[in-house]
């Protein structure tokens, strides 16, 4: 016999009982035993060595065992545990086989080998092939003897055995039909089983409980090898659909799927190296949570690197991605299910455990992925209801209405959204983030709301302004009885037109009556600081207006025209008609009136001010009781106040200071004005002049070319006179009268001459021949000319000089 091909069958236990795993990896891979799941069957045999075991594997399945070549004597060839693939045999069938018993290579009394390799046959194989030697059948010391009490010995030792097939193979058949070998052979294995010491709930237990007993008689292989060889293929034929109902192989509860035989062998053998008890449902189950483990391991690292999640997870980083809960559910479900499909075979309850913990890491990893999607959508959705809102708002509708449509479409959105980037294994709850959503909706209505009803009260807030500032302005400077009534009512009015816009426009705001209110009531007291504001301001500036009024009023008569000092006018009633009236402008002024309470600040004011002005000279109104000395007006609070009583008087001191000289130079002008207009000399001196005069006085008549000088001498004296404005020099002293018409003098004088000149020259010329005897005329007429530019000259300078109307006045009347 020749060497077996190695490549094809693989060491699976050494000699020493060392466990080849990385050579039943690579066995299960090469066999392809991975796919199987539960359609395979596992062959093996035992028997005593040198027994044509390894032959019969080969010839049976044809595997490349290795055979004790017959011409170097019966030694031992088959070290440990062999493992191959049965060729050409439906289902696959995995075949191994055992080192021999009894042999001499490990000694009479080292059987533990023998015994662990047994149970491992036992444990993990469908169909035990049992080979013995025909004659040893009934034989009390037949070889194969010890091997039965050892396999039924270990047999005890699976807690819950499976019901394994024990094929006898009668090797070198005689002559002697199986039908009548095969009951002694039975007695025979019965015995056996007898003898073996059993736990106390196997006391009774049949072989057949264990075992199904199958015998089969094979010719020599080296006598009658043809035989042998038909033998064997019609045997072949039993191992066909051996796992089949009905099949060679026994009952089949233990089976581990395909995917978890390696594993299953190793934790095996490990546990009868370690010499314990097999529990082979446990060990089922914990084959199952192993493989299970792994599988679920292997799939989900197949997820984590599977292209598409990774784009998908890539892509919904950055924006949202069409299709994403068909997509996941699709790479979901592809993982779950190839999990089911690789773990079918193995236990149910195992399984199912296993597929949760894979279902709940699986959508652990994608659940970030579909937090972002929400977020995506949710962003969306916001961006897109305030975009719709601002729409349906500039669209012109309502406030309340447009919210509550665009809000309640955007919700509708959302759950549209959220629909469609669900995946179908995860009952993940979108409400939180549609909570969000609907917060940051109602914030951003808020925020709209906010700024909309602050444009509104804007906006009537400029109409306060725009329908009280000015017409309040305009009322308190007319400031009279019924100033204050009259802003009472242009108040009233503003602020009902106001306040009724206003509570229109809200209508549409659907905001509560009690906010309503209060904008009203706040667009109300808005209306009162409009005017209470003017008031302040218009207060401050009080004494202007009291100085424009006493100037108006003092310096003008009724009709509005200037007043002319002429001296029939009485100053000090005018003073005092202006003042009472400038008076009334400050009680006007004094505090604010929106009420209808009455006060009496104007009469305090006139009996304090008024009336102290009358007596101020007297002693009584020094040392009695003084009611301005007070920073509060009597039952007006101070909010109402605008000028205290205290600042009142020091602004009629002021008032009164600064009038004081106005009313000085009416007095002034109406003195100088009654001087003027007196300018014949008192009656002794005309009689003086008469009398010290007379002698001139005849000479004069005696001689009228006297006359004639004299009066051109006046004239140029009144001219000069009228040119220089001598009166007005001399009113500020006689010195600095003087010194002013020194240095105004001689050009005054050398102007007046040009004048005469030019005058005297134009008629010359155009009227010498003419008239060449009317000199005196002319001069006569040159004079009076002079005159008039002289007191026209005189009003440009006097005005130009006097910025005051009092004495531009004063001029007038002086020209006149
Ligand atoms: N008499 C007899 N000899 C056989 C038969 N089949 C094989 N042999 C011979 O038995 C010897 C041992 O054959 P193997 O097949 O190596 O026996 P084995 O049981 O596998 O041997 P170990 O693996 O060493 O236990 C070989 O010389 C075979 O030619 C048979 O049917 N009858």
């Amino acid at each position: 016999m020749g060497k077996a091909d190695e490549c094809c069958s693989t060491q699976l236990i050494d000699g020493d009982g060392t466990f080849n795993v990385s050579g039943l990896e690579s066995f299960t891979k090469e066999a392809n035993l991975r796919e199987c799941g539960l359609s395979y069957a596992v062959v093996s045999i035992m028997g005593p060595q040198s027994s044509g075991k390894s032959t019969l594997l080969n010839h049976l399945f044809g595997t490349n065992f290795r055979e004790m070549d017959a011409y170097r004597g019966r030694c031992q060839t088959t070290k440990g545990i062999w493992l191959a693939k049965c060729t050409d045999i439906e289902p696959c069938t995995v075949v191994m086989d055992l080192e021999g018993t009894d042999g001499r290579e490990r000694g009479e009394d080292d059987t533990a080998f023998e015994k662990q390799s047994a149970l491992f046959a036992l444990a993990v194989s469908d169909i035990v092939l049992i080979n013995m030697w025909c004659h040893d059948i009934g034989r009390e010391h037949a070889a194969n003897k010890p091997l039965l009490k050892t396999v039924f010995q270990v047999m005890m030792r699976l807690f819950s055995p499976r019901k394994t097939t024990l094929l006898f193979v009668i090797r070198d058949k005689t002559k002697t039909p199986l039908e009548n070998l095969e009951p002694i052979l039975r007695e025979d294995i019965k015995k056996i089983w007898d003898a073996v010491p059993k736990p106390e709930g196997h006391k009774e237990t049949p072989l057949s409980e264990f075992f199904n007993v199958e015998v089969v008689a094979l010719s020599s292989y080296e006598e009658k090898e043809e035989q042998f060889k038909e033998q064997v293929a019609s045997l072949r034929q039993r191992f066909f659909h051996s796992i089949a109902p009905g099949g060679l192989a026994g009952d089949r509860r233990g089976v581990v799927p395909a995917s978890g035989f390696s594993f299953s062998a190793q934790q095996i053998w490990k546990v009868i190296k370690e010499n314990k008890d097999l529990d082979l449902p446990a060990h089922k189950v914990m084959v199952a949570t192993v493989r299970c483990e792994e599988i679920a391991n292997e799939k989900f690292a197949c997820l984590t690197a599977n292209e598409e999640w990774c784009q998908l997870e890539m892509a919904v980083q950055s924006g949202p991605v069409p299709g994403f809960g068909k997509k996941l559910s699709l790479i979901v479900d592809k993982c779950l299910s190839e999990y089911e499909a690789e773990t079918i075979y193995f236990d149910e309850a195992v399984r199912t455990a296993k597929w949760n913990q894979l279902e709940a890491k699986v959508l652990q990893l994608v659940q970030p992925a579909y937090q972002s999607m929400l977020g995506h959508i949710r962003s969306r959705t916001l961006e897109n209801f305030k975009e719709a809102f601002d729409k349906a708002l500039s669209g012109g509708e309502e406030f309340a209405v447009a919210a509550r449509h665009c809000t309640k479409s955007s919700m509708t959105q959302f759950d549209e959204g959220c629909a469609d980037v669900a995946i179908k294994q995860a009952k993940w709850d979108p409400s939180k983030v549609g909570d969000k959503l609907q917060r940051d909706i109602d914030a951003h209505v808020s925020q709209v709301r906010a700024a909309k009803l602050a444009e509104l009260t804007a906006l009537y807030e400029r109409k306060l302004n725009v329908g009280l500032a000015e017409p309040v302005e305009a009322l308190l400077d007319a400031a009279d009885n019924d100033t204050w009534p009259a802003i009472r009512k242009l108040l009233q009015r503003e602020t009902k037109v106001a306040v009724s816009g206003m509570s229109a426009a809200l209508s549409g705001f659907d905001i509560d009556k009690e906010t309503v209110n209060k904008m009203l009531t706040n667009l109300e007291d808005y209306a009162k600081g409009v005017v209470e504001t003017k008031a302040r301001e218009e207060a401050g500036r009080v004494l202007i207006r009291m100085k424009d009024r006493f100037s108006t009023l003092f310096s003008r008569d009724s009709d509005s025209m200037p007043r002319v000092w002429t001296g029939k006018e009485d100053i000090r009633a005018i003073t005092k008609t202006a003042r009472s009236a400038s008076l009334k402008l400050l009680s006007v002024m004094a505090v604010v009136r929106l009420d209808e309470s009455v006060d009496n600040i104007e009469n305090t004011l006139s009996l304090a001010l008024m009336d102290g002005y009358n007596s101020a000279s007297t002693s009584k109104s020094i040392t009695s009781f003084d009611p301005l000395a007070s920073s509060t007006w009597e039952e007006v609070p101070p909010t109402r106040t605008l000028i205290t009583p205290v600042q009142c008087k020091n602004l009629w001191r002021q008032f009164k200071v600064e009038t004081e000289y106005s009313v000085t130079q009416a007095i002034a002008a109406q003195e100088a004005n009654k001087r003027n207009n007196n300018w014949l000399p008192p009656p002794w001196a005309i009689v003086a002049m008469i009398v010290l005069g007379f002698n001139e006085f005849m000479t004069l008549l005696r001689n009228p070319l006297y006359l004639g000088v004299i009066f051109v001498v006046f004239l140029l004296v009144k001219a000069l006179w009228v040119q220089l404005d001598i009166s007005s020099e001399f009113r500020n002293g006689i010195l600095p009268g003087l010194l002013s018409l020194s240095t105004k003098f001689l050009p005054t004088v050398m102007d007046l001459l040009k004048r005469l000149a030019e005058e005297g020259q134009k008629p010359a010329a155009t009227d010498a021949h003419r008239n060449p005897t009317s000199e005196s005329k002319r001069l006569g007429s040159s004079m009076h000319a002079g005159s008039d530019l002289a007191s026209s000259a005189s009003s440009t300078m006097t005005s130009s000089e006097n910025g005051s109307e009092y004495s531009s006045t004063l001029q007038q009347d002086k020209v006149k």
